[in-house]
C-alpha cells in the first residue's frame, strides 16, 4: 500500500488543487484516466469558445449589409481553423503538467475504490485519509455508434465535416449549430420539442429562438426514426410531430443530448459514498461526501455543470484543506453565458421560477437603444429582464440576449455580490455610451415598476 495526503481522482478544475497542495508540501497522487485539464481546456469550454471568434467573424461578413455594406467571403480555410484549435489541445497536457511540482505524481489510469479510502490505479493500491473525486461528466451516449458528441469535435480527426446534423437544443447544440453555420458547413438541428434553450427564462428563449432560426435551419417537434449508416455519411429518416416522414442526408450526425456522471467507473461500491437518483455524488456544504475526508468537486456533484462552479469551489476545498478554512462553500449566484448567437448571459430565477416557487416578484424587460453602443450594432432585439424583489429590491433574476451579454452581466454581479441591491445600478456613473449604458434605463424601469407595484399594494 502507497500512502499519500492527498489523493485526487479527476485532474480536471482539481488539477488547481494539486498544484495548491504539492507547494504546500504534501504528497498527492493525482489521478487522470485522460490527459491534465479536463473537458474545459481540451473538450468544452476553451476550444468551443475559439470557434465562436472565427463564427463572430463569419457572421459580421454576412450581416454586413444592415451597415450598408456590400460584402462577401470569399473563402473559409476550414482546415487550418480546425488545425489551430487542435493545436491547442494539443498543448494542454503539458501546459497543466508543468504547473505541478516534485510533490505531485501524475498517475494516468483510470481510478477505482477498493475501499472508503484506498484507490487503486494500474494495479497500485493507493491510500490516503483526504480524497477528492473530481470525475467531471461524459456525453450521453449517442443512437449510432458511428455518431459523434462534442467529444469528437474536439480534436477534430479526420475530414472536416461536408454538412452535420445536431441533435439537441441544449448549450451544446446552440453553440456547435452556430459555429457550423457560420463557418459554411450546411448544418441542421433536430429539436424534439418547440423550444432552444428551454431553461432559459422564456422572453429570453423567445426572442432566442426568433433570431437564432434565420440563420440556422431548426426542424422542431422531430425526432429521428431510423438511421442508415453508409459509405461515411447518414440517411436520416425525420418524424415531425405530425407523423410526417422525411428523409435527410447528413455527413456528420451529432448528438448533444445532455452529459451524465462519471460515477460508474470510480466502484463506489466498494465504499459508503452515496449517488443520488442521477447517479451524481452526493455532498454537503462542505462538499464532503457521505464518507469523512472524502470530498467531491465539480461536474461530479451533478449541481451546476459550469467552469466556474467547478473553479469556486475547488478554491474553496483548497482553503478548507490547506488553509483550515471553516466556512461552508455558498453560492450567492450563479451566472451563466450561452456563447451562440444572439448571446444570452442569466444569473438568479426565471420568472416561471419565480412562479412556481411562489416568490413575490416585479419583472421589467427594457431594450438596449438607450445606448449609442447598442444603435451602432442596428440590431433591434437586444434586451435585459429584470426581475427584482419589491420588499428588499434584491435583484432575483437578470437575464440579457444581445451581443457581449455575458462581459455586460458582470457588472450586475458585482452588484449581487457586494450588496444585492438594484438601486446601486440606478445610481452608478456610467461611461457614455458605453454599452452597458443600456442598464441604466433597465434598472431606472424596474424600480419605477416596483415603487408603482408597492404604491398599489399599500392602497
Ligand atoms: C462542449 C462544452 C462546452 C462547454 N462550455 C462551457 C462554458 O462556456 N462555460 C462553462 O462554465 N462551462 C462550460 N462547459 C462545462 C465545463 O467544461 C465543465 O463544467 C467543467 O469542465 C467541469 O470541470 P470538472 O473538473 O468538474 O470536470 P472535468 O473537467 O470533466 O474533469 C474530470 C476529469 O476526470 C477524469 N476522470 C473521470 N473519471 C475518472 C477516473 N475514474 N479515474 C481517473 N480520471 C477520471 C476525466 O478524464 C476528466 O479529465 C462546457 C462543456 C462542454 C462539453
Ligand atoms: N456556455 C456554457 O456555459 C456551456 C456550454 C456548453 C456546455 N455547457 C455545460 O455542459 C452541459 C451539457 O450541455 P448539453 O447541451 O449537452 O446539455 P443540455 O442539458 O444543455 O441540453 C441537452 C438538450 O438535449 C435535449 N435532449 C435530451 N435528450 C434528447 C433526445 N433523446 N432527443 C432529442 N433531444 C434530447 C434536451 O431537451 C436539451 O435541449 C450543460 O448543462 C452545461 O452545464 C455549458
Amino acid at each position: 500500500m502507497e500512502k499519500f495526503d492527498l489523493i485526487i481522482i479527476g485532474a480536471g478544475r482539481a488539477s488547481g488543487l494539486a498544484v495548491n497542495a504539492g507547494k504546500a508540501g504534501r504528497k498527492v497522487a493525482l489521478i487522470e484516466k485522460s490527459t491534465l485539464g479536463g473537458t474545459c481546456p481540451s473538450r468544452g469550454c476553451v476550444p468551443s469558445k475559439l470557434l465562436i471568434g472565427y463564427a463572430n467573424v463569419a457572421r459580421g461578413i454576412k450581416e454586413s449589409a444592415r451597415h450598408f455594406i456590400d460584402s462577401k467571403i470569399e473563402n473559409i480555410d476550414k482546415k487550418k481553423i480546425f488545425e489551430k484549435t487542435n493545436r491547442y489541445i494539443d498543448s494542454i497536457d503539458g501546459a497543466y503538467a508543468r504547473r505541478l511540482n516534485e510533490n505531485v505524481e501524475v498517475i494516468y489510469g483510470e481510478g477505482s475504490f477498493l475501499s472508503n479510502y484506498v484507490v487503486e490505479v494500474n494495479g497500485r493500491k493507493l491510500q490516503a485519509d483526504k480524497i477528492v473525486i473530481a470525475t467531471g461528466t461524459k456525453p450521453i451516449a449517442p443512437a449510432h455508434e458511428k455518431a459523434w458528441t462534442s467529444d469528437n469535435v474536439f480534436p477534430l480527426l479526420g475530414d472536416i465535416p461536408k454538412s452535420i446534423t445536431i441533435v439537441g437544443s441544449g448549450f451544446i447544440a446552440c453553440e456547435l449549430a452556430n459555429f457550423f453555420d457560420a463557418i459554411d458547413i450546411e448544418t441542421k438541428m433536430l429539436v424534439r420539442n418547440e423550444t432552444l434553450l428551454g431553461n432559459e427564462d422564456e422572453d429570453i428563449s423567445n426572442i432566442f429562438k426568433e433570431e437564432f432560426t434565420k440563420n440556422v435551419d431548426v426542424a422542431f417537434n422531430t425526432t429521428i426514426e431510423d438511421i442508415d449508416y453508409q459509405e461515411d455519411s447518414f440517411k436520416l429518416t425525420l418524424l415531425n410531430s405530425n407523423g410526417q416522414k422525411q428523409e435527410h442526408l447528413t455527413h456528420r450526425l451529432l448528438y448533444a443530448t445532455g452529459r451524465e456522471s462519471n460515477a460508474g467507473s470510480l466502484k463506489l461500491e466498494n465504499t459508503d459514498i452515496k449517488v443520488n437518483e442521477r447517479g451524481y455524488i452526493v455532498s454537503d456544504e462542505d462538499l464532503q461526501t457521505t464518507v469523512d475526508g472524502v470530498y467531491v468537486v465539480g461536474d461530479a456533484n451533478g449541481k451546476y455543470m459550469l467552469q466556474h462552479a467547478a473553479a469556486y469551489e475547488v478554491n474553496h476545498l483548497s482553503k478548507v484543506l490547506l488553509e483550515g478554512e471553516k466556512s461552508k462553500v455558498r453560492f450567492k449566484y450563479m451566472p451563466h453565458g450561452v456563447f451562440t448567437d444572439p448571446e444570452i448571459a442569466s444569473v438568479g430565477m426565471s420568472e416561471k421560477k419565480l412562479q412556481e416557487a411562489n416568490i413575490k416578484y416585479v419583472a421589467n424587460t427594457t431594450d438596449w437603444l438607450a445606448s449609442a453602443k447598442a444603435q451602432s450594432t442596428r440590431l433591434k432585439y437586444p434586451r435585459t429582464k429584470f426581475l427584482i424583489n419589491p420588499d428588499t429590491y434584491e435583484i432575483l433574476g437578470c437575464h440579457m440576449i444581445g451581443p457581449e451579454s455575458a462581459t455586460m452581466m458582470h457588472q450586475v454581479l458585482a452588484v449581487m455580490h457586494i450588496d444585492n441591491d438594484i438601486r446601486h445600478l440606478k445610481d452608478m456613473i456610467y461611461i457614455h455610451p458605453a454599452l452597458s449604458e443600456s442598464l441604466l434605463p433597465a434598472a431606472i424601469k424596474v424600480i419605477s415598476a416596483v415603487k408603482k407595484y408597492n404604491l398599489k399594494s399599500s392602497t
